[in-house]
Parts: C-alpha cells; sequence; structure tokens
C-alpha cells in the first residue's frame, strides 16, 4: 500500500514537472516574458565579449532587444514625419505613388497592416544606386534575376514632399536612412562575430541591399483588443529597427512563452533613446535557426501613434543559406535554401495577384 502510494506521487509530481523540467531543457530558445534584454551598441563596436554573448543570447530567445548608446537621433525624423501627417490630405497626396511616397489611409494593400488604421510615408535606397549596373537597372537582361525584378526593386524614384509643404523633411529623412544604413551594416557584423563567424561573413549581401524606411502613422480613435493595428507576424527581414516617439513602443507586443508553457502578448514598453531592434526571417533562415524571428503585433489603441521603421533586406539575389559553421548536426541546414528575393514583400504582393498563399504560409513548410 505504502509502495503503491509512493509510486502514485511520484507518478503526479513526474507529470507536474515534465513541463517545467522540458522548459528547462529548452531554454536556450525560450522567449522571456520580462521587459527585452538593453544591449549597448558602443560596447558592440568595442567588441566586448559579454555585450556580444548578451546580443547573441536576446536574439535567440526574445529575437528582439533594445538598442541604446547607437548614436542616431530618429527624434527629429519623427517630428518632421509628425508635422507632414498634420498636412490637410489634398497636400499629402500630391507626394504619393503607388510603391514610393505617401500613402493615405485605406491607399494600400498590406498582409498584416490593416489599410484602413495607418497612413505611411515610405522610400527606398537614397544613395548607391548605380544604374550603369545590371542589378540596378531594369533594362538589359540581367545576370541576377530578372528584368521585372530589378523594374520591382530600382524601377521607382523616391518622392519626397517639397520644402514648403515639408521644411527639412527630405534631408532629415535621407540622413537618418544612411545613418541605418551604416548602423544595420555593424549589426550584422557584430551578430556575424557572435555566432563565431567571420565578421564580414553578411557584408557582400548587404552591399547591394532592398532596404525602405517607412513613417507609419496610425490616427488615434482605435479601441482596444480586436482592432489590431498590425496583425501578428515574423518581418520579412533580416534585421528591423524601429524607433517611437519618446522612446514609447506603446501597443507593440511579441509573444513570449512564459514559464507555464503557454504563449502570452508582452509589451515591447518604454525605454528612453533606444531603438527597438528584431530579427525577421531571413536572418533566421540564414542563421540555421539559432537566432529567432518572434511573432509580434501592434494593439489598437485610443492614442495615435507614429513609428520609424527601417526593414533591412539583403541583395534579392542573396542565397539564403545557413553557413555549415552553423549546421552542428551534418552537413544539411535545418531549411531549405532560397533566394532572399523570393521572399520579400514584394514578391508577396505579386503571389497575393496570382492567387498564392501567403509568405507566413510558405515560411512554415520551409523547415526540412
Ligand atoms: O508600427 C510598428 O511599430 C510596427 C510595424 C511592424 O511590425 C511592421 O510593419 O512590420
Ligand atoms: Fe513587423
Amino acid at each position: 500500500m505504502l509502495f503503491r502510494t509512493a509510486t502514485a506521487l511520484i507518478v503526479a509530481a513526474s507529470a507536474y514537472c515534465l513541463p517545467y523540467c522540458l522548459a528547462a531543457l529548452f531554454s536556450h530558445h525560450r522567449r522571456r516574458c520580462k521587459g527585452l534584454t538593453v544591449i549597448r551598441f558602443d560596447l558592440l563596436e568595442a567588441r566586448d565579449a559579454n555585450e556580444l554573448n548578451r546580443l547573441r543570447h536576446a536574439l535567440s530567445t526574445d529575437g528582439f532587444v533594445h538598442l541604446v548608446e547607437h548614436g542616431t537621433c530618429p527624434a527629429p525624423v519623427l517630428a518632421a514625419a509628425r508635422a507632414f501627417f498634420a498636412l490637410p490630405a489634398d497636400i499629402k497626396a500630391r507626394f504619393s505613388h503607388p510603391r514610393k511616397g505617401f500613402v493615405p489611409v485605406n491607399g494600400c494593400v498590406n498582409a498584416v497592416r490593416p489599410p484602413a488604421l495607418h497612413e505611411k510615408f515610405s522610400c527606398g535606397r537614397v544613395s548607391g544606386v548605380d544604374r550603369t549596373d545590371p542589378y540596378y537597372c531594369p533594362y538589359d537582361s540581367s545576370p541576377y534575376g530578372s528584368v521585372e525584378e530589378a523594374q520591382l526593386y530600382f524601377g521607382d524614384e523616391n518622392i519626397f514632399p517639397d520644402e514648403v509643404a515639408a521644411p527639412c523633411f527630405q534631408a532629415l529623412y535621407e540622413g537618418y536612412y544612411e545613418a541605418m544604413e551604416a548602423l544595420v551594416r555593424s549589426l550584422h557584423a557584430a551578430i556575424a562575430i557572435s555566432l563565431g563567424l567571420d565578421e564580414h561573413f553578411f557584408e557582400a549581401a548587404l552591399a547591394k541591399h532592398v532596404t525602405n524606411l517607412a513613417a507609419l502613422h496610425y490616427p488615434g480613435g482605435v479601441a482596444e483588443a480586436d482592432n489590431l493595428r498590425v496583425k501578428p507576424h515574423t518581418d520579412p527581414t533580416t534585421l528591423t529597427i524601429l524607433a517611437h516617439e519618446g522612446g514609447d513602443a506603446s501597443g507593440l507586443q511579441v509573444l513570449a512563452h512564459t514559464d507555464d508553457l503557454t504563449d502570452r502578448w508582452v509589451d515591447v514598453g518604454r525605454h528612453a533613446d533606444a531603438l527597438v531592434v528584431n530579427v525577421g526571417d531571413l536572418l533566421k533562415f540564414w542563421t540555421n535557426g539559432h537566432l529567432t524571428s518572434t511573432r509580434h503585433r501592434v494593439k489598437g489603441c485610443m492614442e495615435p501613434r507614429l513609428s520609424l521603421v527601417y526593414f533591412c533586406n539583403p541583395g534579392y539575389d542573396t542565397w539564403i543559406e545557413a553557413p555549415p559553421a552553423l549546421c552542428p548536426h551534418g552537413p544539411r541546414a535545418r531549411f531549405v535554401p532560397f533566394r532572399s528575393g523570393d521572399r520579400s514583400h514584394f514578391a508577396q504582393q505579386a503571389r497575393d495577384q496570382q492567387g498564392l498563399p501567403d509568405r507566413q504560409l510558405l515560411s512554415k513548410r520551409r523547415e526540412r
């Protein structure tokens, strides 16, 4: 009898503890429910081993960090964007184009941002686009891809509001774009080192990057819960860098695994002077899943919201395949290699037109 009771107790205790034991086992990839890790960019630049380690750990668990001491200043660009969005609709409409410039409320199709809930201003690369290089040139047949692909990424010029409508807007926006280019290059180098790769591992692929910078304005008066400003998604990027007015990321939430193994939406929260940096799907696949692209969303809220988001993608011809150093269990990576351009946001728009599935669904099938 005593023996039976003891056995029953042990079985019950094991059943109770099992989830926690499993959680402990997989804790290196478990997202935390606490606040995001704060990473000092100046220490990454100094190749501080402890900070590089913290970066790798945070990006392999949460997939998101607050980045401080980054040396860039989004506040004036956010202020200029706020002033621009406050202009009358007919003036803003003068700086509009299907893929660049201003997009009004209800003006775009987007898989994750309901068009009714936001307006935006966006632009692509502001420098380094060499029209004599076939990669950037939508004319002759190119060794990099189809003519249409060069046209898709580089066919349209950026469009900016003029000085009368929005004084200094273009200079501020372009200056911030170049600051983001430099920052993202350095972050990729730091990530490469933190994973034991050559510091230049990502460099060539980033040289012909296909990035864009979007100012997103979500007007106020949207009641909470059902009216998500941004639906749950992972980003199609290598890295995304977000700035918020006053450092307040209110509304932005990440999906965290908690100690009781349930998923919960956790606020990114406020951190003065911090940029929010997150891993996108490309970097997850490229690092063989060592880094994680975490689902995130933006809640509805009565307050308006303004964010400035830099989306980083490498050249559209980049082959995304994990290096052998990150495949410790044999020559094969966990994910099927693919060409970067085939998974971009633009490629998704083309897929939508052909009635093909969302990239979020495709990504699930990538695992071998
Ligand atoms: O507006 C934001 O803060 C987040 C937007 C976002 O997650 C995205 O566009 O991918
Ligand atoms: Fe996102």
